[in-house]
C-alpha cells in the first residue's frame, strides 16, 4: 500500500445526542458533517477546545460509539457494513489510547494481566505467547520486565501512560487513536511521551489520530492539523504549513495562545475571548462568528464550506486577506 493510501477514511460524519434534559430540548450537535482521509503511515492531529467534537470523533474512529450519520471507510471496508467478525478484527486493528492513564488501567489486574487482555479476547497465541508479548510491549515503551507483575498504582503518571501505549500496542495494531494522551501529565513528562509515540509511530509504520486541545502539542507529531471547533472542521492543512501561514481566524486565534519564538505570530496575536457556544444551540451560519475578530453580517447567512486556499490546505471561512483585517482587530 502507498504512503497516500487513507487507512481511514471519515465522509459527512455526525454524531447527535439526545437532549440532556428529560429527553425535551434540542438535541446535543457534538459533531457536525465532518470528513478527513489518515492516510496510511501518517499522524493527523485532531485539535480544538473543550467541547469541540474531539472525543466523539475519536471514538467514532475507533468503533467505540456509532455515528448519527456519514460513513468511516477502514482499510476499504464500509464499518457500518462490518460483519460479527470483522467488527471483531477492527477492535484489534484500531487501538485506543485514552487521555487519563490513572482511570483507564485497572487496578485489580497486574500489568501482565492488562498487556494480554486484548490478545486473550481475541484469541490470539499461546499463554506463553501472549507473556512473551507482553514483555516486548514493555521494552518498548522502556520499562522494565519485572513491571509485569506489579500494579497500575505502583507507577507514575508518565509510566502508566506508557503502560497504556504498551497495551495499545499489543494486539499490533494498524492504526492508534490517541486521545490527548498527554494532557493529563506534568509538563516535564509531555515530551517524553509524544516523543515515545513519535519514534513508535515511525518504527511500527503506525497510522495515527491524534488528539490534543492544544496546538503545540501536536506540532512535532501530526503530518496533517484539522482545527475543529463546535464539532465541525474549521481548517485543515499539512502541519507546516498550518503553522507557518494560518488561514482561519480560529486557528490564528489558538496559535496566538501558544508562546512562540517567531516575531510574526507574536505580532499578530489575537485573543479569544468568551466561552464555546453550547452544541445544543449552536449559531446559525459559521459556528465561531460569535467569537469572531473579522466577522460580518454574512457569516451569520451561510454554513461555509471547506474550501482550498493553497495545494492541501483548506479553511471553513468566507473571509479572505485575514492579514489586513486582524492586523486592525475586530472589523464589522
Ligand atoms: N454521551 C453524551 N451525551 C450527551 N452529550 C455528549 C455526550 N458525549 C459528549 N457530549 C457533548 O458533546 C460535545 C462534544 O464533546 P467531546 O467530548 O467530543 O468534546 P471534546 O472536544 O473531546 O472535549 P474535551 O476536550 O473536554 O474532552 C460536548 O458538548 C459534550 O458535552
Amino acid at each position: 500500500m502507498t504512503v497516500n493510501t487513507p487507512l481511514l477514511s471519515v465522509s459527512a460524519l455526525s454524531k447527535h445526542f439526545p437532549p440532556v434534559a428529560f429527553g425535551r430540548g434540542p438535541v446535543v450537535r457534538a459533531v457536525e458533517d465532518v470528513s478527513f482521509d489518515v492516510p496510511h503511515g501518517q499522524v493527523v492531529g485532531l485539535v480544538g477546545e473543550s467541547g469541540s467534537g474531539k472525543t466523539t470523533i475519536a471514538r467514532m474512529a475507533a468503533q467505540l460509539v456509532a455515528p448519527t450519520s456519514g460513513r468511516i471507510i477502514f482499510d476499504g471496508l464500509d464499518t457500518a457494513r462490518a460483519s460479527r467478525a470483522e467488527r471483531r478484527r477492527l477492535h484489534a486493528r484500531i487501538q485506543y489510547i485514552f487521555q487519563d492513564p490513572f482511570a483507564s488501567l485497572s487496578p485489580r489486574m497486574t500489568i501482565g494481566q492488562i498487556l494480554t487482555e486484548g490478545l486473550d479476547i481475541q484469541r490470539i497465541g499461546t499463554a506463553n505467547e501472549r507473556r512473551e508479548k507482553a514483555r516486548s510491549v514493555l521494552a518498548s515503551v522502556d520499562l522494565p520486565p519485572d513491571a509485569l507483575d506489579r500494579y497500575a498504582h505502583e507507577f507514575s503518571g508518565g509510566q502508566r501512560q506508557r503502560i497504556g501505549i504498551a497495551r495499545a500496542l499489543a494486539l499490533e495494531p494498524e492504526m492508534i487513536v490517541a486521545d490527548e494522551p498527554v494532557s493529563a501529565l506534568d509538563v516535564s513528562i509531555q515530551a517524553q511521551i509524544i516523543n515515545l509515540l513519535r519514534e513508535l509511530q515511525i518504527r511500527l509504520n503506525l497510522t495515527m489520530l491524534f488528539i490534543a486541545h492544544d496546538l503545540a502539542v501536536v506540532e512535532y507529531i501530526a503530518d496533517t492539523v484539522i482545527v475543529l471547533y463546535l464539532g465541525r472542521i474549521m481548517e485543515k492543512a499539512p502541519a507546516r504549513q498550518l503553522y507557518s501561514a494560518p488561514q482561519h481566524p480560529y486557528t490564528r486565534a489558538l496559535l496566538s495562545s501558544v508562546p512562540s519564538p517567531d516575531p510574526t505570530r507574536r505580532a499578530n496575536r489575537q485573543i479569544l475571548t468568551g466561552d464555546i457556544p453550547s452544541p445544543a444551540n449552536p449559531p446559525s451560519g459559521c459556528v465561531f462568528r460569535t467569537r469572531c475578530p473579522v466577522a460580518i453580517d454574512a457569516c451569520a447567512g451561510i454554513v461555509p464550506p471547506l474550501r482550498e486556499v493553497a495545494p492541501g490546505h483548506f479553511k471553513a471561512c468566507i473571509r479572505d486577506d485575514l492579514d489586513g483585517l486582524m492586523v486592525q482587530g475586530a472589523v464589522r
